[in-house]
């Protein structure tokens, strides 16, 4: 596509490269758009070297995407060395170069938010998971605002913060032993080596020549300082992003931000876009509509001209279970009628717990589909226990997986070896597999005790030394054979089949590390610490499938599809009665927004009059963010007097007709 076929505004964002430019526009105007011609721009007509581009996304769903679209752009050859990431790849790739700098290897370990759980839940000697949350992310907070242990601790004015500073100091001192970083550690390490360090930061000035940043109205402070830091006094960036869109403020964003900006980039360009290529003009004027209810930051209006469209559907439900049999018939019926494809709709939810009914549902008409943002593959217990072994192969200083790999399968280390092994290392402040090769713990054992565990290391030993020289597929297959782990799948799983399940995911796992690290070149040490930061944010891409797609709104973020259910619409859920209760209404509506806004051509929302909870029934209100749509833009259903929840109107074709009357029998509304 040439620049020629984008609008005038969008032209102009490209061509500016002469200074720090903020391209600030609703959804679906084309602000990602932007970003994939402008990197063309760049290595085409401004002289860059793709080496010298970083594009930084927000989930690695997006940075692939993007990818894919420069690719359809330009040839292999032009983007060699492009960095196009995320914030948290970006600083691992940094970090993977600069750790010495930190006191730390390079083959750190990245650990995922339940491992970080689990120290602190240690560390504060107890296993009340709501308290270890709130603690874990009161250190997320202070991480994301650059703060360290000693300036929280000094910060903290109230008890709960100074038990949450004390915690994050043995915390980070426990990470440091373990040779490990968490996610936040991956950008706030780089800044402050960049603070600390102006050979390293002008290096990578000198590397990262020009940013481009999406979702920019996502980033906390941590990530703007990155940003900032690497731009200097030159300020080559283009930042695009969305007040209205901004869904992150539990994990730090600050849309403050957007205003920093301009006040440390004086000569900072502000493009507008106002013109929506995505909605039809009825979807649009629910999202315009519904977040004029939030204090206008920036002023913008959108419009389109992809047509009136079709009224927003709003239908009543019963409960969860008719919430779910209902979207999956209306999605039957619509795809015959229309003759689309599975992959063209879209099941959004607030929260992940409300998608398992759907799951349920969906699998019952056999519906393919595919999940984003909920549980994720890399989560899945048996898939950890093999990724326990492959980080500590890339870091035998990685106590928690040290621990799970030599229990999993058992090797006949005892109880009170590890204890006496443990004890030691705790002594020494060294890691468990130092520790077992010291002669101070070795005398504390017998020899038939010390054999197993001996023969461990050995084995972890042999596997680092052939992962940077074999292939990352072959080597996990061999070995998992040599632990016989599948036949201790068999051997604990309660049934067959839970077993085979189990195998066959690993498979998958052996598969996935075979495929990416033949394309990426990577071998199972770089690749070890790919897969940490893939269970942040989204499960593994399964590729482009005739799946409906199911996702929170969160993940759905800078995502699109033809039609969207969006369900769940009920006060309590969409908004969520936390933020209600904490004041934060403001960001459910921005989420409300972003969730309309992924609509292409049509929209339905859903809400229940009564649903289980804790056991009980509870009878709900339908979302306050419904009655804020004009509703001349909506069509009810279900409701008393309203239409029935597959109307005969819609029911055209012969098949739709068919589907119209089973879902009569399905539902009875309740009148
Ligand atoms: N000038 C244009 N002409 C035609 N289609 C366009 C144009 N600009 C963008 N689009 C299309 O509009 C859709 C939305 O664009 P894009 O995803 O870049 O918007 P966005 O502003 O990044 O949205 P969001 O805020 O949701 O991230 C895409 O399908 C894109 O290809
Ligand atoms: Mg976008």
């Amino acid at each position: 596509m040439s620049l020629l076929q984008l609008n005038p505004p969008q032209r102009a964002a490209i061509m500016s490269l002469d200074g720090p430019l903020l391209v600030l526009a609703g959804a679906g105007s084309g602000k990602t758009r932007v970003i994939t011609q402008k990197i063309e721009y760049l290595i085409r007509e401004g002289n860059y070297d793709a080496r010298n581009i970083a594009a930084i996304t927000f989930t690695n769903k997006a940075a692939r995407e993007m990818l894919e679209r420069v690719g359809k752009l330009m040839n292999s050859r032009e983007l060699k060395g492009i960095t196009v990431s995320t914030f948290h790849s970006l600083g691992m790739q940094l970090l993977r170069q600069e750790a010495p700098h930190l006191g730390y290897k390079p083959q750190f370990s990245i650990l995922d938010s339940y491992d970080a759980a689990k120290i602190i839940s240690d560390v504060l000697k107890t296993t009340h998971k709501d308290e270890v949350r709130k603690v874990q992310s009161r250190i997320s907070l202070w991480k994301n605002e650059l703060l360290g242990p000693d300036a929280a601790i000094v910060q903290a004015d109230n008890e709960f913060d100074r038990i949450c500073a004390m915690t994050y100091a043995s915390y980070q001192a426990t990470l440091t032993a373990y040779q490990a970083m968490d996610f936040d550690d991956l950008i706030r390490f780089p800044v402050e080596l960049f603070l600390s360090n102006a050979e390293v930061l002008q290096k990578w000035q000198h590397k990262l020549r020009y940013l481009l940043i999406d979702e920019y109205q996502d980033t906390n402070t941590c990530q703007y300082q990155l940003v900032k830091l690497l731009t200097g006094t030159r300020g080559m960036f283009t930042a695009v992003g969305d007040d209205d869109q901004s869904i992150y403020a539990w994990r730090g964003a600050n849309m403050e931000n957007l205003r920093l900006l301009q006040h440390d980039f004086p000569r900072l360009k502000v493009i507008k876009l106002e013109q929506n290529y995505r909605s039809t003009a009825r979807i649009l004027r629910a999202a315009n509509s519904v977040i004029s209810n939030n204090p206008k930051l920036f002023e913008k209006q959108l419009w389109s001209e992809l047509g009136l469209g079709e009224p927003i559907h709003v239908v009543q439900c019963k409960d969860e279970e008719h919430e779910a049999d209902v979207v999956v018939q209306r999605l039957l019926a619509h795809k015959f009628e229309h003759r689309t494809e599975f992959k063209d709709y879209a099941i959004l939810y607030r929260g992940n717990y409300q998608a398992r009914i759907f799951e349920q549902a969906l699998r019952n008409q056999r519906i393919p589909y595919q999940m984003a943002g909920g549980q994720s593959f890399f989560d899945k217990p048996e898939i950890k226990d093999v990724l326990s072994y492959l980080r500590l192969i890339a870091n035998p200083d990685d106590d928690p997986a040290f621990i799970r790999a030599l229990t999993t399968p058992k090797r006949g280390v005892g109880a009170t070896t590890l204890e006496k092994l443990g004890s030691w290392a705790g002594q020494r402040g060294n890691s468990l597999f130092a520790a077992a090769h010291e002669e101070g713990f070795q005398l504390q054992v017998g020899a038939a005790q010390l054999a197993p565990l001996q023969d461990f290391c050995r084995f972890i030993v042999n596997l680092e030394y052939r992962a940077t020289r074999e292939p990352a597929g072959e080597l996990v297959m061999e070995m998992l054979k040599a632990i016989g782990f599948e036949a201790w799948l068999y051997d604990s799983e309660d049934s067959q089949r839970a077993a085979e399940v189990k195998w066959k995911n690993v498979m998958d796992l052996v598969a996935w590390l075979q495929k990416k690290g033949e394309a990426d070149g990577k071998n199972l040490i770089e690749l070890s610490q790919t897969i940490a930061l893939i269970t942040m944010l989204e499960g593994r891409d399964e590729g482009e499938v005739d799946a409906v797609k199911m996702s929170t709104l969160h993940a759905s973020k800078g995502l699109e599809y033809p039609h969207v259910f969006l369900i769940g619409c009920e006060e309590g859920i969409l908004p969520h009665s936390e933020s209600v209760d904490n004041g934060m209404v403001e960001e459910e509506r921005r989420l409300m927004y972003v969730g309309i806004t992924r609509a292409q051509r049509s929209l339905t929302l859903t809400y229940c009059v009564k649903r289980r909870r804790a056991g009980e029934w509870l009878f709900v209100e339908p979302s306050r963010f419904i009655s804020e749509i004009n509703g001349d833009d909506i069509r009810h259903f279900g409701k008393p007097g309203a239409e029935p929840i597959v109307s005969k109107r819609e029911g055209k074709s012969k098949l739709a007709s068919l589907m119209a009357s089973l879902d009569s029998k399905v539902q009875k509304p309740e009148e």
